[in-house]
């Protein structure tokens, strides 16, 4: 285990004290050991800080001068900074002085106060760090030692600013460790005196009470979010602490016994010195006592939504590598005041030439004829260092850095409002026109044109499909040759079928008879997602031998049993229900099996499937294929697929055919279908509703799918607008099977109207003719955004709208979705003239005891799911207007209910932790161990 310490602040007193020891004594510069400039002096020098060094190169003095006080320090000569930057790559080649640079530049930037307006009181990088009154700051211990170093840089050069030699220092830093390349920019002002330091405790604390919330609130002061915080912690997988300086870590440890550089303290990682995710990985292990794991770096995998990016940096140090590099960009520019100002800002930034590590190609020609103009910065593709999952094959490039540029809150304020409820027809027939809508999922290839079967031709023929899409032209030949494929496509583009056809192909040129029992197994994770499934393969097979069959919850499983012992060969199920028949019927085989497909993956392979799929895992045959596919892929599936097809590969023979990763929209800037238009609708929680009841007013002759979070809210919601003459279908969970049955086919079957759901039909399901898809609540996380969504605009020339509800406070969502490709038009709805029904229904469900009962239950369980949203940073259930919410189930103030604020995440997290020992189903072990689980998920 390693080490919490605690012993912080009587070390701390001892670094204070020495560090105000030495500030006291006079004034002697000893430049000597720098050597004289190549550069000549363009003004008078800016430093302000004078420091002495004693023969052993400690420190011996430090004075401040007040010259500059009145005047602006310049920002820095381009040409400087590329001479300078050479100079630091010296002294850290000389010093191995990497950690403590970067934790200089970070502390003068992390200073930094977004409230405040106005240059330099909110902090940030301004160089003010070089400053006594600001080195004093007990979160600074030490760095003096730093500026010690740097400080004859800055002596040599003249014309660069302290604010960017703290920076540049630190991303030099960074790289020559082996980090990413930062996509820095310079031109930093510095500030002048003493006065203008920001003051103390700013920066964060290693070991508050609540860390968590600690760091949200130093790190969301300076405008960072929760990704970002975490990415950045990374950057102590460089360095130690010292228990003399800071008060945290130990004073030696086997890893720092004998340097690099002066030894001591106690590291994060093992090898200190070199920039990788290991921080990440011996966080989540924690095994060796000789590692340092501050509260505040516990706390990454312990708050569900640091845990998320903790996790995914400890398993891919590319994502890592990518997020830090913005991190770390964003960092060094808060609070700086960059000159020239923003008309010569391409000479400033425009700095790929002169460090080489900018991802901005600078167009030189136009930057050497402008010199001081605006250049283009056009971006250049980052390469990235390797695939993510070493074992598979590229089709194309796998898993290249798709997400797009964060989106702003700016863009949100800029965008044009327009009452989405008054959008004609017109309209739309104009965009149609313009053909930006509904493009084209077809490719110019027929299925006749493949080796495919006369039976399987002739069922394809008779279902209308002539060509194919992109994912079927690229995955079915492949998957014929018999190869493992992981496969990415978006919402609608016919996946279906570009796992089924090759899957049928295989068991009908392998002739297989019932008798052979099930050969291939379809997983689905919803019971209409897998009947929907079957029906396709049904249609399929209609000219085929081969028997097909059905394995789902909420119906008898008596029939199932009886179907599996005569032998089906095609079997499509959920995870629940296919655990169930290996224990209860007795002669279902499936020892032949030759392929199993996992629909939906990323889901399947998700947290809330791992279970029962390291069960299944475990008992399947592991000579078989396996073919993933999902709209959206996620690590876990990567690496899933890593190393249960390493594990094949080893178990079988070394010339086995690597699995392919084809990523069919992977380099398109959209994550969502060319025919979908999308629309967010700002709101505050009083309005919610009267917005949802104008919309669904106006698209009364449409077909509209509104997700909500919670079934009671679908159900409440349902019931009140049948109260007041808005007839809907309405799905979830927790219906009888029978009723999601009735109310899916009665919805699927009708020209118009709506149907209130969960995210049970977020994926996959396939209803015709969906006009429009509304969020009423928003999404655990973007890539639900995009499943909900794909519920419309499907197929071939499909067209649709989506509609997303977001409360004022929760705009920085947009940012979540604009990283995962999806761009929105943020519109308004007009609820002036509906303000007066909301006393109404009040009324109505004042009046009513079992829809006032139906009410608080969704009130009080739309409160507790808000609490256990993955994005705490954007929803945050103490920000939520609660009379607000209540307004929006028809209370006039909030009702008295007992709202269990313990979040979902941590109680399934605690449920998890006791039952692991029983499967053992882990990424490292996909087939799990032997053991029993009768949790089902799914039936
Ligand atoms: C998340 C909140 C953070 C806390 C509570 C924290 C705390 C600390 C502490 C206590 C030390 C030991 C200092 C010493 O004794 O010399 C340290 C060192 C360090 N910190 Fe942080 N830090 C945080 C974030 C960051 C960030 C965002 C970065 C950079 C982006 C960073 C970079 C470093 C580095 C590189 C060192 C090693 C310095 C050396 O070896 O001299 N830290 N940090
Ligand atoms: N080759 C084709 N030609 C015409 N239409 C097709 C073709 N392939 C599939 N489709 C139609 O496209 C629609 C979407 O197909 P499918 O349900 O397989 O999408 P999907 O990619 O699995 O979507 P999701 O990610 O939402 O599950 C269906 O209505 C299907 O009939």
């Amino acid at each position: 285990m390693a080490t919490f310490l605690s012993s912080k602040t009587a070390a701390t007193a001892i670094a204070r004290s020495a560090i105000q020891h030495s500030l006291r004594r006079p004034l002697s510069f000893a430049g000597s050991r720098v050597s004289v400039s190549s550069f000549r002096r363009s003004s008078p020098p800016t430093s302000s800080l004078r420091l002495g060094f004693s023969q052993q190169g400690g420190l011996q003095s430090i004075t401040v001068t007040r010259a500059m006080s009145s005047s602006v320090q310049a920002a820095s000569d381009p040409a400087q900074l590329k001479s300078a930057k050479d100079d630091i790559k010296e002294l850290l080649r000389t010093k191995f002085c990497h950690p403590i640079l970067v934790r200089l530049g970070w502390h003068d930037s992390g200073t930094y106060d977004k409230t405040i307006q106005e240059w330099p009181q909110r902090g940030g990088a301004n160089g003010s760090l070089r400053f006594e009154i600001e080195l004093k700051h007990g979160a600074n211990a030490g760095l003096v030692n730093a500026l010690k170093l740097v400080q004859p840089i800055k002596d040599k050069y003249a014309g660069i600013t302290y604010a960017d030699l703290f920076q540049l220092a630190s991303a030099t830093a960074i790289e020559e460790a082996g980090g990413p390349k930062i996509p820095m920019k310079y031109g930093r002002v510095d500030v002048t005196t003493p006065e203008q330091c920001p003051p103390e405790g700013r920066l964060p604390d290693a070991g508050p009470p609540s860390p968590a919330d600690h760091l949200r609130k130093v790190f969301y002061r300076m405008g960072l979010n929760d990704k970002e915080i975490v990415a950045l912690s990374g950057a102590h997988t460089l360095g130690r602490s010292r228990p003399e300086r800071s008060g945290w870590g130990k004073p030696e440890t086997k890893y720092t016994k004998d340097g690099p550089g002066a030894p001591g303290g106690q590291s994060w990682t093992a090898q200190w010195l070199k920039f990788d995710n290991s921080y990440f990985k011996d966080i989540k292990e924690r095994r060796d006592e000789d590692l340092l794991v501050l509260p505040t770096d516990a706390v990454l995998f312990e708050d569900p939504s640091f845990k998320v990016y903790a996790e995914k940096y400890a398993e891919d140090q590319d994502a890592f590598f990518k997020d830090y590099a913005e991190a770390h960009a964003k960092l060094s520019n808060l609070g700086a005041k960059f000159e020239p100002p923003e008309v010569n800002l391409g000479y400033v930034y425009g700095l790929g030439y002169l460090t080489g590590l900018s991802p901005f190609q600078v167009n030189s020609s136009a930057a050497s004829a402008a010199n001081l103009k605006r250049v283009s910065l056009a971006p250049t593709k980052m390469k990235r260092k390797g695939a993510p999952v070493p074992c598979l094959e590229r089709e194309e490039e796998v898993g290249q850095n798709k997400k797009a540029k964060r989106l702003t809150n700016e863009f949100v304020a800029k965008s044009e409002i327009g009452d989405i409820t008054g959008a004609t027809a017109q309209e739309e027939v104009k965009v149609a026109k313009r053909g930006e809508f509904g493009g084209s999922i077809l490719t110019d290839r027929a299925f006749s044109d493949l080796p495919l079967s006369q039976p399987t031709l002739k069922a394809l023929d008779e279902m209308g499909f002539k060509t194919m899409t992109e994912i079927q032209a690229r995955a079915i030949p492949l998957l014929l040759e018999g190869r493992d494929v992981i496969g990415a496509a978006q919402t609608g583009s016919g996946k279906t079928l570009a796992f089924l056809v090759p899957a049928i192909e295989m068991m009908h040129f392998a002739r297989c008879l019932p008798r052979n029992g099930t050969k291939i197994i379809v997983i689905s994770p919803t019971r209409e997602l897998a009947m929907q499934t079957h029906a396709v393969a049904k249609s399929l097979l209609k000219h085929h031998t081969q028997t097909l069959g059905l394995a789902v919850g909420g119906v008898p499983i008596g029939k199932e049993a009886q179907q599996l012992v005569k032998g089906v060969n095609l079997l499509v199920a959920t995870p629940g229900r296919l655990l169930d028949h290996p224990k209860k019927t007795k002669n279902f085989i499936y020892k032949n099996l030759e392929c199993l497909i996992i629909d939906e993956a990323d889901r399947m392979l998700g947290l809330n499937f791992k279970d029962e799929m390291g069960e299944i895992l475990k008992r399947l045959p592991m000579k078989r294929h396996t073919i993933l596919f999902s709209a959206t892929q996620s690590t876990e599936v990567f690496e899933f697929a890593k190393l249960s097809f390493k594990k094949k590969a080893e178990e079988n023979d070394a010339a086995q055919p690597k699995p392919v990763y084809i990523g069919v929209d992977d380099k398109k800037p959209k994550a969502t279908v060319s025919g979908l238009k999308q629309y967010c609708c700002i709101v505050e929680s009083e309005e919610k509703f009267l917005a949802l009841y104008k919309f669904l007013k106006k698209q009364r002759s449409k077909k509209t799918v509104v997700f909500f979070s919670t079934r009671q809210a679908v159900k409440f919601y349902s019931e009140l607008l049948g109260y007041i003459n808005m007839e809907c279908f309405h799905m979830d969970g927790t219906q009888k099977q029978s009723a999601r049955n009735s109310n899916l086919r009665g919805f699927t079957q009708a020209k118009s109207g709506i149907l209130l759901c969960t995210d049970v039909a977020a994926r996959g399901i396939d209803i015709p003719s969906v006009d429009w898809v509304v969020q009423y609540d928003a999404p655990r996380e973007p890539e639900m955004y995009i499943h909900r969504v794909g519920r419309t605009a499907r197929g071939e020339g499909g067209q649709g709208k989506a509609l997303l509800f977001l409360l004022t406070q929760e705009l920085t969502f947009l940012s979540c979705l604009k990283e995962a490709k999806v761009s929105v038009i943020t519109q308004k709805i007009d609820i002036s003239k509906t303000l007066h029904l909301q006393s109404l229904l009040e009324k109505i469900v004042g009046d009513n005891y079992y829809l006032c009962q139906s009410a608080k239950n969704a009130y009080k369980t739309c409160i507790e799911a808000y609490n256990s949203h993955q994005i705490k940073s954007v929803f945050n259930v103490h920000t939520l207007n609660l009379k607000g919410v209540a307004k929006s189930f028809c209370f006039s103030s909030p009702p008295k209910v007992n709202v269990n604020l313990e979040s979902r995440p941590s109680i399934t997290r605690n449920r998890r932790e006791r039952n692991r020992s029983l499967h053992g189903m882990s990424f490292t072990n996909p087939y799990g161990n032997m053991g029993v689980n009768n949790r089902q998920f799914v039936r």
